[in-house]
């Protein structure tokens, strides 16, 4: 059985530590002691507040369910610990020198960094963008204002460019573009609404290419802890746990 290192005992730490069927959570760190030693208690894990202990105990992936900051802060000792990482809070990755660093690092190391597909869905097949790259890559993203932590009156665009751009300023809320952008190979442009009859988290991908074009709509119910994450977002990582040594890979 896989054992894992959970970084972050939030809303996505919860669900990954109590629903973990095929997987160990042997120990979890967070930067809220009260945090920590709750979740550990669910799970029966080892509480961390001390990222130096932690990475003492036994598991072989940390999975990183915590915040931008905390995948550069942490990020590269994980690596040279000898663990793989899955990253969830993948807009860290939006800076390039960070990231070609990070890679760098677990290239030397022989690990990966693993990013799910989250709240959104096919990024397997949006890496055909590597090989022939997309003309148009647009997230329009629609949100329910409270999840941004803000009132609005009527369906309002609060932010239109490019993604490494949009993390910068809601670091908490559009991760998916960035992972989206990872997979396909270029940064993509961003729409972020707040609408205040939306109830899910809307994700629309538009892409168009040689390959023909794409749309796809992810209407995501928010999860339980946290509005602004995605229920899928965690199901998400906990698959690629689950599947993680299972012979027969599906997708690109
Ligand atoms: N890639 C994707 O599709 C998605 C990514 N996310 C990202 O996943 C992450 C986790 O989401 P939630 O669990 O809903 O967030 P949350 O806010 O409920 O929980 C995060 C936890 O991590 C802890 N934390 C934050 N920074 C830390 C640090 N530097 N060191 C140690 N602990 C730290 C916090 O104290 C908190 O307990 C967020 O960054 C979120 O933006 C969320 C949804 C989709
Ligand atoms: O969960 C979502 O719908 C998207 C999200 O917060 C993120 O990408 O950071």
């Amino acid at each position: 059985m896989i054992k894992i290192g959970l970084l972050g005992c939030g809303n996505v730490g919860h669900i990954i530590a109590t629903n973990a069927e095929s997987i160990q959570v042997t120990a979890v760190f967070d930067i809220i002691p009260g945090r920590a030693e709750e979740l550990a208690a669910l799970c029966h894990a080892q509480p961390y507040t001390d990222f130096d202990a932690f990475m003492q105990d036994d598991f072989s992936i940390v999975v990183e369910a915590a915040s931008v900051d905390a995948v550069r802060i942490y990020g590269e000792a994980v690596l040279r610990s000898g663990r793989d990482i899955a990253v969830l809070s993948a807009g860290a990755l939006a800076d390039d020198e960070f990231r070609e660093h990070l890679v760098e690092v677990a290239r030397e190391m022989g690990k990966k960094i693993r990013i799910p597909s989250g709240a959104i869905i096919g990024l397997d097949n949006l890496k055909v963008g590597q090989i022939s790259p997309p003309r148009q890559l647009l997230l329009r993203t629609t949100k329910p204002p409270a999840s941004l932590g803000m009132t609005a009156e009527a369906p309002t665009e609060i932010f239109k460019g490019l993604a490494h751009e949009c993390i910068k300023q809601y670091p908490k809320n559009i991760n998916v573009a960035v992972a989206l952008g990872l997979a396909a190979g270029r940064d993509a442009d961003v729409e972020l609404w707040v609408d205040p009859a939306a109830e899910r988290n809307t994700h629309e991908i538009f892409v168009e290419g040689d390959f023909g074009d794409i749309y796809v709509r992810v209407r995501n119910v928010p999860s339980p802890g946290n509005p602004a994450t995605s229920y899928m977002a965690a199901l998400s990582i906990l698959t690629l746990l689950k599947n993680l040594e299972n012979p027969l890979v599906v997708g690109t």
